[in-house]
């Protein structure tokens, strides 16, 4: 991920972090296929009690929502590199378990657990954790999901009351304590939901069961959670009220059109934008009377909206059109309508109001709304690496080679922005900042939308998880959550304005569908630039049809530097023709060349070029001689040398140029 990630870590911390990585893994190999063993019940729920208890009253002190607070002067730690595989299995097709039956280290392929929550949740930085009870009242434990939590906006566990886990893997977790661990979402079902808070407290299960209710007592509480903005448990209530429909034989079709509609509009609301559209769709009732035409006419709304908000326009337009055909006149989806020719015109021509997405930044926090425009492109293999991004027309220095949206950013600002550090065991235990908040914000995309699945995993990374193909089950996507890992790891950048002014431990970073694909030259041909999450890219100089568009990845002028970063992130060597020169200079230049520059540097910070005296603008030609001496003129040729730029624009602004 290119973003200013630089972190400094004494060799001691860097060592302490490795080290505990691998001792866990050690001590995870060595428990394997141990059995389980019962835990003191009343202790362990009593952890939890007061775990939760002193979350509480710490946000309460601060006056702060549910959301656990970012800590001043730390960063989160964690090990990453063991990727396993999400269940693919159907839910009827599993064995069901007892937990006492489940072993250390061991994946439970072919088996459910259903377990109930009996203890409050505890929400840690990277993980949610509650005491979880099998079917006998003392067989209890710990269940933590890892970092992927959030369901519909809401934390799974508190969501939830019964939970189905399909093939179970029980581990040990970060701190080493033996647990249930959930990393992909798909991989755990709500069996019932949790409307009173306190359910947790029932000792006894079938006091749990949810009381089986009717399809229009569903639409009820859904209602009734709408009523309330708990969206993700209005959901969960119409979705069910939809089950008992089907299993009960379809009944009324107006119920049926009712909670389809009314869950379009939650789903919207949630930004699951994919089951919006297909909701609203099958509520239609196609009627004839002014009631059944307005409801219909409130359905083709939502799914315009949806599919706008996907950037479906041409879909968008139509359901627009039919929205009005029903019953005319409405302004809003006239606005949308003329929004939706703005979009094309962009999709097109290229045409945008920079401007205006500047000025709508506050408004819309860091994402304009605008169109991709790609037309100017292709993706093809490239001689340089894997896929790459090609010119499709000639294009002129300083045109405009594509703009793109980002398909998700986290900005520094968000709650959701937050960085770890990634102890990589596959690649000697390297160390990363890495952006977490980013890898549950992709997620969450796709699980709410999983029409957006299959374009994110054609993109590169190191593991291949379940491949590039959208899988589905038991009516959800199934996501890889270590294969997003390694997406992210490789495509995310860095989308703060100012980079260098951010801190690392929530930096604004982003993924780009379309400039994934653009591969790294130190010597470019393309430079980008943000207006919110919308990315410009424009060529630094002419690029003709059929050329690869490249970009650099990393812009620090150190070679050394710059090639260490290049492969601790993005896991390759640079071999563009600056590297290859810089390569053949001597260390002793090398050192020489950054010395002088750091000189360069400090004159810089430390002496203002407006009016500058003589003997200032002297020490900087001295400066500038000094460095250019360390470039081999032969060598260089036709190469930029970096580390001239400061001090030769400086002397411009002197006007000694
Ligand atoms: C953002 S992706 C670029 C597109 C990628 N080539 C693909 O197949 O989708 C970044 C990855 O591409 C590869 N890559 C990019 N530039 C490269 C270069 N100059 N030399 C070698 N590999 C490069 C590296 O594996 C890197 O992690």
């Amino acid at each position: 991920m290119a973003t200013n990630a630089t972190i400094f870590m004494t060799p001691e911390e860097s060592d302490r972090v490795q080290t505990r990585v691998q001792d866990l893994i050690q001590k995870r190999r060595d428990q394997k296929g141990q059995k389980w063993e019962p835990c003191d019940s009343i202790s362990l729920i009593q952890e939890a009690t007061s775990a939760s208890l002193l979350q509480d009253l710490s946000f309460a002190a601060l006056g702060l929502g549910g959301a656990p607070k970012k800590s001043q002067d730390t960063i989160v730690a964690y090990g990453v590199g063991v990727p396993y595989l999400p269940s693919t299995a159907k839910l009827q097709d599993l064995v069901v378990m007892k937990l006492g039956d489940i072993c250390m280290e061991t994946h439970h392929r072919g088996c459910v657990l259903s377990l109930r929550r009996v203890s409050p949740v505890v929400e840690m930085k990277s993980s949610s954790w509650a005491v979880v009870q099998g079917n006998l009242q003392n067989e209890v434990e710990r269940l933590e999901v890892f970092l992927h939590r959030s369901q519909n906006e809401r934390n799974i566990l508190d969501l939830g009351f019964e939970f189905l886990i399909k093939e179970p893997y029980y581990t040990l977790n970060n701190q080493g304590q033996r647990t249930i661990r959930i990393d992909h979402p798909s991989d755990i079902f709500i069996s019932a939901h949790n409307d009173d808070p306190e359910s947790w407290r029932r000792r006894d299960r079938s006091e749990g069961l949810q009381k089986h209710c009717t399809a229009a007592e569903c639409k009820d509480l859904g209602n009734t959670a709408l009523y309330d903005k708990d969206y993700a448990l209005a959901q969960a209530h119409y979705t069910e009220g939809l089950r008992v429909l089907m299993a009960e034989g379809d009944g009324p079709n107006s119920l049926k059109h009712d909670i389809y509609r009314n869950r379009s509009h939650v789903n919207l609301i949630l930004e699951r934008h994919d089951e919006a559209i297909a909701d609203a769709l099958t509520s239609l009732t196609r009627g004839e009377d002014e009631s059944e035409k307005s409801l219909d006419a409130k359905a083709y709304f939502r799914a315009g909206t949806a599919a706008y908000r996907l950037g479906n326009f041409g879909d968008a337009k139509d359901y627009f059109n039919e929205q009005l055909k029903l019953v005319p006149g409405s302004r809003l989806t006239s606005t949308y309508l003329e929004k939706i020719e703005m979009r094309e015109r962009e999709m097109s021509d290229g045409l945008y109001d920079f401007e205006k997405a500047l000025r709508s930044l506050p408004k819309t926090k860091g994402r304009p709304d605008a169109a991709d425009f790609i037309r100017r492109t292709k993706v093809k293999s490239s001689p340089v690496s894997g896929q790459g991004l090609f010119a499709a027309d000639d294009i002129e220095a300083n045109d405009v080679i594509m703009c793109e949206k980002a398909f998700c950013v986290v900005w520094g600002n968000e709650d959701k922005a937050f960085s770890a550090l990634t102890c990589d065991v596959r690649d000697d235990a390297a160390i990363r900042v890495f952006p977490a908040g980013l890898h549950q914000a992709v997620v969450q995309k796709l699980m709410k939308n999983p029409s957006q699945i299959e374009k994110v995993l054609d993109l590169f990374g190191d593991y291949e998880g379940l491949g590039k193909k959208l899988h589905e089950r038991d009516g959800i996507p199934v996501v890889d959550t270590f294969q997003i890992h390694d997406i992210v790891q490789r495509n995310a950048f860095g989308a703060g304005q100012r980079p260098e002014d951010e801190d690392y431990r929530n930096a604004s970073t982003g993924l780009w569908i379309r400039a994934s694909y653009i591969n790294h030259s130190c010597i470019g041909n393309a430079k980008k630039e943000l207006f919110g999450d919308l990315m410009v890219l424009r060529a630094t100089r002419k690029i003709l049809a059929g050329e690869e568009i490249m970009h650099s990845y990393d812009e620090t002028s150190d070679y050394d530097a710059r090639s260490k970063a290049l492969h601790l992130t993005w896991g390759f060597h640079c071999s563009c023709r600056l590297c290859i020169a810089e390569a053949q200079d001597s260390p002793a230049v090398r050192k020489k060349r950054l010395m002088l520059e750091n000189d360069a540097k400090i004159f810089i910070e430390n002496t203002k070029a407006t009016g500058a005296g003589i003997i200032a603008v002297n020490r900087a030609k001295r400066l500038r001689r000094s460095i250019e001496e360390t470039f081999n003129e032969k060598r260089y040729k036709n190469l930029p040398r970096r580390a001239l730029l400061g001090i030769e624009q400086w002397i411009q602004a002197a006007g000694r140029g």
